[in-house]
């Protein structure tokens, strides 16, 4: 018969919930989660790790970090939550260097945009005792970096927590609990169906924006026109999320691979359908489903204000 852990409560508000937490890799996402932990007295002590000594000094400048290091090793030795918070690329990297060093009763949670791969990348090198809980802040700009965050990127957004089957309740509540502490709504799911919904709703739309922007500049060199120049509304919005991280969605798209590849066939074969529809001038059709997203944009404010 398996022991079944005990439940531990989370600590009463403005009490800390960790003692020390150690961010591996900090910038826009791990920056605000740090401001937002020293803003409200969540933890101890904060520490981080990233890739170059530049972004280790930043974030000690900035007051983010009591230390930081560019081995991730080091920081996470005594931490009882450590959060990765660089490119999902990265964490086939950072797993097997900081897995023997965690303490047993250690939390490791991660900010990626897709979360099968954390479980394919990351489980595999964890000790014993120490336990995994994946989570998603849905919330974010097209910023970079610790300079980007600020502690109330996550108020009232969503975060999705994808605890793999058999998690650690005490570990998943605490984690749970740090992102309330933020302001966060809470939804929890299975990593495979978060992929495939956070493909048509955030991975598919950073295609489409790279993708006009990509064709719109193109175009500008081509004929020498001034697309850029005169891009209104509807074009502008699209160079915002086209001028999100590089790196960040290089490994988003190569990590949701199938999610993404099925939803753009989807996207396919509904442009193509649009299209036939204006070449045949067939407006009602095109009235119809222009009725139907004015109806849906409209739930979704509501939803937002509600
Ligand atoms: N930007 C968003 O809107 C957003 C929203 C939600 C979740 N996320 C996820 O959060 C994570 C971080 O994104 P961000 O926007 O904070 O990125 P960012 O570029 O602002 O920061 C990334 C950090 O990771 C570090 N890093 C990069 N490569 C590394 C490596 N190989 N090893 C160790 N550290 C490395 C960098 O030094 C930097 O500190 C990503 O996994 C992303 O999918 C981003
Ligand atoms: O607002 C933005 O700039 C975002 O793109 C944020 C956004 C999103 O698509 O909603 C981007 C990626 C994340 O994984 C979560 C949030």
């Amino acid at each position: 018969m398996t022991a079944i852990e005990p439940v531990e409560r989370p600590a009463p508000a403005g009490e800390p919930l960790f003692d020390r937490v150690a961010f591996i890799g900090i910038g826009l996402i791990g920056s605000s989660m740090a401001r937002a932990i020293a803003k409200l007295g969540l933890a101890r002590e904060i520490v981080c790790s990233a890739r170059s000594q530049a972004t280790c000094d930043k974030a000690l400048e900035l007051g983010l970090v009591a230390r930081a290091s560019t081995d991730a090793a080091s920081v996470v030795a005594d931490a009882d939550l450590v959060v990765l918070c660089a490119p999902v690329g990265a964490y086939a990297a950072i797993a097997p260097v900081i897995g023997p060093r965690l303490r047993p009763g250690a939390i490791v949670t991660d900010v990626g945009s897709v979360k099968q791969a954390v479980i394919r990348d990351v489980a595999p090198y964890l000790p014993e005792g120490v336990h995994l809980v994946p989570g998603h802040p849905v919330a974010g700009t097209e910023h970079s970096g610790p300079e980007a965050g600020f502690a109330e990127l996550f108020e009232n957004r969503w975060c999705i927590l994808t605890p793999p089957p058999g998690a650690n309740e005490a570990a998943v509540d605490k984690v749970a609990e740090m992102w309330r502490r933020f302001g966060s709504n809470l939804e929890f799911m299975e990593a495979s169906h978060h992929d495939k919904v956070l493909a048509i709703t955030s991975h598919l739309p950073h295609l489409i924006a790279y993708t006009i922007v990509g064709t719109a500049t193109d175009l500008e060199e081509d004929t020498k026109s001034e697309v850029i120049k005169f891009s209104a509304g509807g074009f502008r919005d699209f160079t915002r999320i086209a001028a999100s991280d590089p790196v960040m969605w290089r490994d988003v798209f190569l990590n949701n691979r199938e999610a993404v590849l099925e939803i753009i066939q989807r996207f396919n074969e509904d442009l193509t359908a649009l299209q036939r529809a204006i070449r045949w001038g067939e407006g009602d059709k095109l009235e119809e489903l222009f009725t139907r997203t004015r109806a849906i944009r409209r739930g979704v404010i509501d939803a937002k204000q509600a």
